[in-house]
């Protein structure tokens, strides 16, 4: 193909926004080893960019000027040692070319930022995660020129953006003949390999066999003559150019779906896993739904891209369609071709549409399905999942009734009987180890892992043996205000309410404990009247071992992590008087309870100030708190 040399008309030179300039070095150093992933990237964007032209076409048809055949091409010129991928799609106008091409507007490229290391393995992991896109091209090039003209702009409206890749690119307004966008590779020295009919084949083969638009190269033959195979005017397509989901599964291989996974999710890596169905009946589908190794950069941006990519009737229609997944499959990438929605369908129309519900339910089943394969029969790949994706997931709990259970199946904790902070047994693991006579599951909650498995409220537990789950994510309380059982078994808070241990205790410690609360009567009673309306109550407990005092909430209030987590979020919540339980066999107590009336006062707020701080709680006065504990040092 002849392209018209350009005619230049006005010409402006641009800086790299910072992040480029950083990301080109990085990119070069770190992905060298892959280098020929520059193909794959220019050929995803040319394909996207037919799809965002073939969808404004719907309501705009004269944008395809009679070209309606939308394909991209590649070809190379030995002599000028370039590489082209051209396509007919919607274009970039001056103003795209320089906002799209010079900066990187994506959300979550501060965090990517700061997570890198300087260590190129571990950066190119993470730059993969992050996309590499249209700058890859400077890995195996030193000069870049994209030529491009958008669908509704005039010829002589044409754009040539040109960069080194050094910190600077120039934008110039050219003439154009037709639509689209061809992206030329000028080759670094020792690049030469890609000046080969055979080998960009090769390449494309591997890469962007799913694209289901044709990606064609000059057909190429045998000359006798110069002994060497001599390209022909005649474009052959190179790909299988269907769409990959609309094929049967048994004639899709593990790389080709990894590789469409590749150009749809903008992942470096391959996926977890992923799950492929066509669905008949009241509504007609097509799913094909990945699971990402890692999660993306932005997972916890409520206004982040999430979503899957649809289709109808293998028409491109929008991407990141959110209403087809619920917001705690947020991570799941894939495609949903639609038989039954209209072509002109709207993210409004989407919302309310009874097709769009129904296709939402039964991806939420299909991704349960997967995971729940993957728990059964990769535990390993599970735990993978997990560790990236399991705080998003507990979400559902909440936000799916319907599946609740299924989810409720799938949750990890971390447990007193588990290995520190890794969360990897289930409920039923739970369940399955719970002692005779035991009839509830424990749990146990605070801001970090480290403060829930150091609370004095697990002592008794520990020395009866009872396993308790250990929660310190920030969404496990919100969570558990939905999971109050699992397989008839309730979820008790150890911090909340009297603790029903009685069917644990025998007949000696129930005597005791009674005798106990008889003797020490005298000194709650004591504690209540100096302590007055900070506390609801003061009782003696039988949860501690080696600490002499806690607080606890009563069963029906919320808990004070959660308070403490909703006033962190600046909302209202209600005030919670803690209750004050003593272990009347510690020492402490002994102690206190000689006291002086004089002092006796300030050693029950000691004692409630510190039981307060062991919970997790800030102190309202902490200065008072260190003051009055020095002085009674002093005394002792
Ligand atoms: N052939 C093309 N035609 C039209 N626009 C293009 C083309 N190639 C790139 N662009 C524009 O430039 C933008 C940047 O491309 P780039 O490949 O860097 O990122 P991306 O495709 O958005 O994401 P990723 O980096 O994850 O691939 C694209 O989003 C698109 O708007």
């Amino acid at each position: 193909m002849t392209q018209a040399e350009p005619s230049t008309l006005s010409s402006e030179t641009l800086g790299f926004q910072a992040e480029v300039k950083q990301l080109l070095h990085l990119m070069i150093h770190s992905l060298y080893s892959n280098k020929e992933i520059f193909l794959r990237e220019l050929v995803s964007n040319a394909s996207d960019a037919c799809d965002k032209l073939r969808f404004e076409a719907i309501d705009q048809p004269d944008l395809m000027q009679g070209d309606t055949d939308l394909r991209i091409r590649v070809e190379f010129d030995a002599d000028k040692r370039t590489v082209t991928v051209s396509d007919n799609g919607i274009g970039l106008s001056r103003e795209e070319a320089i906002s799209n091409l010079g900066t990187i507007a994506r959300s979550g490229t501060k965090e990517f930022f700061s997570k890198l290391t300087g260590d190129n393995k571990k950066d190119a992991n993470l730059i993969g995660q992050f996309g590499v896109g249209f700058y890859s091209s400077f890995i195996v090039a030193d000069k870049v020129s994209v030529l491009s003209r958008r669908a509704d702009a005039e010829a002589t409206d044409a754009v040539l953006w040109e960069s080194d890749g050094q910190g600077e690119f120039s934008v110039t307004q050219v003439e154009k003949a037709d639509r689209g966008t061809s992206v030329t590779l000028h080759l670094r020295e020792g690049e030469d390999d890609f000046l080969s009919g055979w080998k960009l084949r090769e390449v494309l083969r591997r890469y962007s066999d799913h694209i289901s638009l044709p990606v064609q190269m000059l057909k190429e033959e045998w000359n006798e003559e110069k002994s060497a195979q001599v390209k022909t005017t005649e474009w052959e397509t190179v790909n299988q150019a269907n769409a990959l989901w609309t094929r049967p599964k048994s004639d899709i291989t593990d790389e080709q779906y990894q590789e469409f996974y590749k150009h749809i999710a903008h992942d470096y890596d391959d996926p977890l896993a992923w799950t492929h169905n066509r669905v008949e009946g009241r509504s007609e589908y097509t799913q094909l739904l990945f699971l990402p190794k890692h999660a993306p950069m932005d997972l916890w941006d409520r206004e982040g891209k999430r979503g899957v990519k649809l289709y109808v009737k293998r028409v491109f229609i929008m991407d990141d369609a959110e209403q087809l997944l619920p917001m705690y499959l947020r991570f799941v990438r894939g495609v949903i071709d639609s038989a039954d929605l209209p072509l002109n369908v709207s993210r409004e129309i989407l919302q309310e549409s009874r097709d769009v519900r129904v296709i939402r339910e039964g991806s939420a089943k299909r991704v349960l399905s997967l995971l729940e394969d993957l728990a059964e029969n990769k535990p390993e790949q599970y735990a993978a999942f997990w560790e990236q994706f399991g705080q998003v997931l507990k979400e559902g709990v909440g936000e799916d009734a319907a599946n609740k259970d299924r989810i409720a199946k799938l949750l990890r904790f971390a447990t007193t009987q588990g290995e520190g902070a890794a969360q990897t047994a289930s409920l039923a693991d739970y369940v399955g180890r719970m002692k005779e006579g035991q009839d509830k599951i424990y749990y146990v909650s605070a801001e970090s892992y480290a403060a829930a498995s150091n609370s004095p409220h697990l002592e008794i537990f520990r020395k009866k043996g009872l396993e308790v789950l250990v929660l310190s994510d920030r969404v496990d309380e919100w969570m558990l205000s939905f999971l109050r059982d699992f397989e008839g078994k309730t979820l008790v808070s150890i911090a909340k309410g009297g603790l029903d241990l009685d069917q644990l205790a025998d007949e000696e410690e129930k005597k005791h404990q009674t005798e106990a609360a008889e003797k020490f009567k005298p000194l709650v009673e004591r504690l209540k009247t100096a302590l007055g309306d900070k506390v609801k109550d003061v009782r003696v407990t039988v949860r501690l071992v080696d600490s002499p005092a806690c607080v606890v909430v009563d069963a029906n209030e919320l808990s004070p992590h959660l308070l403490r987590m909703l006033q962190a979020a600046g909302q209202e919540a209600p005030q919670v008087k803690p209750i004050l339980e003593i272990n009347p066999e510690h020492a402490l107590l002994g102690r206190i309870q000689e006291a002086s009336d004089a002092d006796f006062g300030e050693w029950a707020l000691l004692l409630l100030d510190q039981s307060m701080l062991a919970e997790g709680a800030q102190l309202a006065d902490s200065a008072a708190f260190v003051k009055r504990l020095n002085s009674l040092l002093l005394k002792g």
